[in-house]
């Protein structure tokens, strides 16, 4: 019954998302399941398919004209309006139909596209640009919803909590895909298919406004991983900034001993050109990161440092025993790394959760998902009555379902599992 209200309730991103894994669209737009036809509400659907029917996005280079990209290509009714300072980029975005309109920054005509249309801002430049935009919301009174790419988030938090006004909803992101390439020439429109994509909710998240975001990420066929905003920068650190820091150290070494003929560089073989590809990332935008996120990186560099220092001792003492143990570990946790996960179509499991008089509830329990490795294909949520709704959740077969139900009946939730059958979703009234 629920699921019946919802495809009624034209709740499209979920609604598409379902359409990707149980059935098959016909040309006219009628959805078939087994030798049910189910009509989709086109004209509803098409105005939401992917949570936002406005939106702007601001520096068009790798990632936001990639992102523009994958939106016109997921849904070409969304309107994308581009903005960057770099005219040819503008030319470009509008050329391969990537953006409906592009904009300078000082455009008059920005700011009155966001005062008066524009549902989401996505803010994809170097994080010094940020400050400049936050004040041009807050000029505009601008009332939307508001995310970013930027791999740090110290000072963006830092500048959303002075500047940002309270009537905008900053839910900050981060893709955790992108390449060595700077700029719109380097940009695909594919570029986030079967990505993790980080989102930081937090206790004052507007529960549909992370429903719409999360419809837009899926709606692009990446994956959305919730994290709280305060262990963002600690965690990529790790996993990203460190590493790009390592590769550069690689390439600096490898330098150090090659001659004018690169004839040092010619010997590298796969394993040289697989840890380096990221060094040949942007000098200026990874410095930008790296002083952004200069706690966690020089904590992350030290460690980095003496475990090099352990491999470096462990060969002078002729410690063979600890040197092996050392290549052990390593090659351990590299084989454990999860492969890309194919979800089966027939094994979704639907997560109700009642949402009475409790703040944040989105942000905690996607969070707690996460954290158990639960991947959220669709978000719903059903207002019951005023102040009481049910926060519903569609799970692929991913992760420790074990670990997330003890975690929420920890965290205080009562909660209910079902798993979702293919035949639910041809029962329409
Ligand atoms: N490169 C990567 O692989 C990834 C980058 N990111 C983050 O995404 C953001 C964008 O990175 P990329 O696309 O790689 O950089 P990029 O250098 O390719 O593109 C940045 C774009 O922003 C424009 N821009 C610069 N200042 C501007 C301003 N004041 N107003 C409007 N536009 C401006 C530039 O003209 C350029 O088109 C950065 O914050 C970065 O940390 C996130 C994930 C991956
Ligand atoms: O190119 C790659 O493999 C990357 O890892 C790209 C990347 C660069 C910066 C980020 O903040 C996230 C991802």
């Amino acid at each position: 019954m629920a699921a019946a209200h919802r495809w009624r309730s034209g709740q499209a991103g979920c609604l598409r998302g379902r359409l990707i894994l149980f059935g098959i669209c016909t040309e006219s737009g009628n959805f078939k399941t087994e030798g049910t036809e189910l009509l989709v509400e086109t004209e509803q659907n098409r105005k939401a398919s992917l949570g936002f029917e406005s939106i702007c996005v601001i520096g068009l280079g790798l990632i936001g004209a990639s992102f523009a990209g994958a939106i016109k290509a997921a849904d070409p009714a969304v309107n994308v309006v581009g903005v960057d300072t770099h005219e040819p980029t503008l030319a470009t975005a509008v050329e391969k139909g990537w953006a409906d309109r592009a904009l300078l920054p000082a455009d008059s005509a920005l700011a009155a596209y966001l005062a008066d249309q524009c549902q989401l801002v996505v803010i994809a430049t170097p994080v010094a640009a940020v400050d400049d935009y936050f004040r041009l919301l807050a000029d505009c009174n601008f009332s939307g919803v508001v995310t970013d790419t930027i791999s740090t988030k110290a000072h963006i938090l830092e500048a959303a909590q002075l500047l940002l006004p309270a009537s905008c909803d900053f839910i900050p992101g981060h893709p955790m895909a992108g390449s060595e390439l700077s700029g719109i020439a380097g940009a695909r429109a594919d570029l986030f298919k079967g990505i993790n994509w980080i989102l930081c909710p937090d206790s004052a998240t507007v529960p549909e406004n992370f429903q719409h975001l999360h419809e837009l990420i899926t709606g692009i066929e990446a994956r959305v991983i919730s994290l709280p905003r305060e262990e963002h920068d600690e965690a990529v650190a790790i996993v990203s900034h460190v590493p790009h820091m390592v590769a550069a150290c690689l390439m600096q070494l490898a330098s150090n001993h090659s001659d004018d003929s690169q004839s040092l560089m010619r010997l590298a073989a796969g394993g040289f050109k697989d840890t380096t590809r990221i060094a040949a990332g942007s000098p200026k935008l990874w410095c930008g990161i790296a002083f952004d996120n200069a706690q966690a990186l020089t904590e992350g560099l030290e460690e980095m440092g003496s475990i090099i220092r352990q491999f470096s001792d462990a060969l002078e003492a002729g410690d063979r025993g600890r040197f092996t143990a050392l290549l052990q570990q390593a090659s351990d946790a590299r084989r454990s790394l999860p492969a890309a996960w194919v979800p089966s179509t027939d094994k979704l499991l639907e997560v109700r959760i009642p949402m009475i008089n409790r703040n944040g509830v989105v942000a905690e329990v996607t969070t707690i998902a996460s954290a158990a490795g639960c991947n959220i294909q669709s978000i719903e949520i059903d207002h019951i009555s005023e102040g009481n709704a049910v926060l519903s959740l569609v799970l692929t077969d991913e992760g420790n379902v074990g670990k997330l139900s003890i975690d929420l009946i920890n965290a205080g939730y009562s909660v209910s599992f079902s798993p979702l059958m293919v035949k639910e979703h041809a029962h329409v009234e």
